[in-house]
């Protein structure tokens, strides 16, 4: 609400501007909605120009306008700037004969405008922000009627600059929620200790590219990995350095597998990826990356204690015809046989 600030105090009108602002309508194209209750207040007020305006900062402008030809005009011509001082309607029966008006360019020069009736346009908190207003070129004035339809169009524009401003609203308020749900949806699917797909999103993923593949695309691959006696840097380096070492693994994996590939925390210490479009053979190469990746790169930055890790991994073909849950049983099945065969190695569905 306005404050009791004196209305002529710069603090105010600084307040007032605000309030323009936040309509948001200087300086946005024409409208039918405002078009059509200037043509109205034209017709009913019977003058040749009619015309919504705001008073901004250092101009008029015009959101609707006819019979004048432009935008906006410096507001040392406004007479717009005056009626905005008032409540209700304010009216000039004849500029030549006030002495406010009498020397203004627009009276004295084209367009010799004598007759001017304004109805003010007030925001929902009270300041005022422009007017409806019609004009003529003789000197005149408004009947009873038409000084109350003028003042009925002008609470129309303001009422619906309010449902703009509402619907503006509403849609920011629909940004921020698709916002939040995409976020908490992202949150839901995420590992949260190595960014990568949680085991529920995985399988997500994995059934889409099984329908995928039994609508024509080609077979992938699966592959489940499991960290080598993981147990023993735990119970060496503590439950934190094993995380950060699960941390560095996957920035391994990261780098060992496509951009394509999809990797996923499996659970604990064990990963699981899909190749997509990618054979058993195409899959082991791609493992054979990650042992060699693991055999080069110490899991901490202690030098004097360089810690190297090993991985077991089991790899199956991902075809139209296969049964999920045998698949990864089957992949479950291959990684065992690399722990029995002595860990640090790849075996593949034959
Ligand atoms: N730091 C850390 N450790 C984990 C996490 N999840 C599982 N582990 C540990 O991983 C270890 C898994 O141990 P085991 O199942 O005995 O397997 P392993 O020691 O890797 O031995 P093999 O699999 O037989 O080679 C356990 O000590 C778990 O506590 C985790 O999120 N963070």
């Amino acid at each position: 609400m306005p404050s009791n600030l004196d209305v002529c105090s710069a603090e105010y009108e600084e307040q007032r501007l605000q309030a323009l602002a936040d309509y948001q309508i200087l300086d946005t194209p024409e409208e039918s909605a405002f078009d059509d209750i200037v043509e109205v207040a034209s017709l009913i007020c019977e003058a040749p120009i009619a015309v919504v305006t705001f008073v901004d900062r250092d101009r008029q402008w015009f959101k609707s306008e006819k019979g004048l030809g432009v935008r906006e005009t410096l507001l040392d011509v406004s007479i717009c700037a005056h009626a905005i001082l008032q409540p209700g309607l304010f009216i000039v029966p004849d500029t030549t004969q006030d002495p406010r008006f009498a020397n203004n360019p627009l009276v004295t020069g084209e367009p010799h405008l004598r007759f001017y009736a304004g109805a003010l346009l007030e925001s929902h908190d009270g300041y005022p922000l422009g007017t409806l207003c019609v004009l003529d070129y003789q000197p005149r004035e408004l009947t009873e009627r038409q000084r109350f339809a003028l003042q009925a169009l002008a609470n129309q524009v303001v009422a619906h600059m309010e449902l703009m401003q509402a619907h503006r609203e509403q849609a920011e308020l629909i940004r921020e929620l698709e916002a939040t749900r995409h976020e908490l949806a992202k949150r839901a699917a995420t590992d949260p200790l190595t960014g990568l797909l949680n085991r529920r999103a995985f399988e997500q993923r994995l059934n889409q590219e099984v329908a995928l593949i039994q609508r024509g695309a080609p077979p992938a691959a699966l592959m489940l990995i499991d960290l080598d006696h993981f147990k023993r840097v735990n119970d060496a380096l503590g439950h934190q350095a094993g995380d950060e070492v699960l941390v560095r693994f996957t920035d391994l994996c990261r780098e060992a597998f496509r951009q394509a590939d999809v990797i996923g925390r499996w659970g604990g210490e064990e990963f699981v990826v899909m190749l997509p479009r990618a054979t058993v053979a195409e899959a082991r190469h791609a493992a054979d990356r990650l042992h060699q990746l693991l055999a080069t790169t110490p899991m901490r930055d202690d030098i004097s204690s360089p810690l190297f890790i090993t991985a077991s991994i089991g790899v199956c073909s991902l075809t139209g015809s296969s049964d999920l849950d045998g698949c990864l049983q089957k992949t479950d099945e291959l990684l065992y046989r690399a722990k029995a065969q002595g860990r640090n190695r790849t075996v593949c569905e034959s």
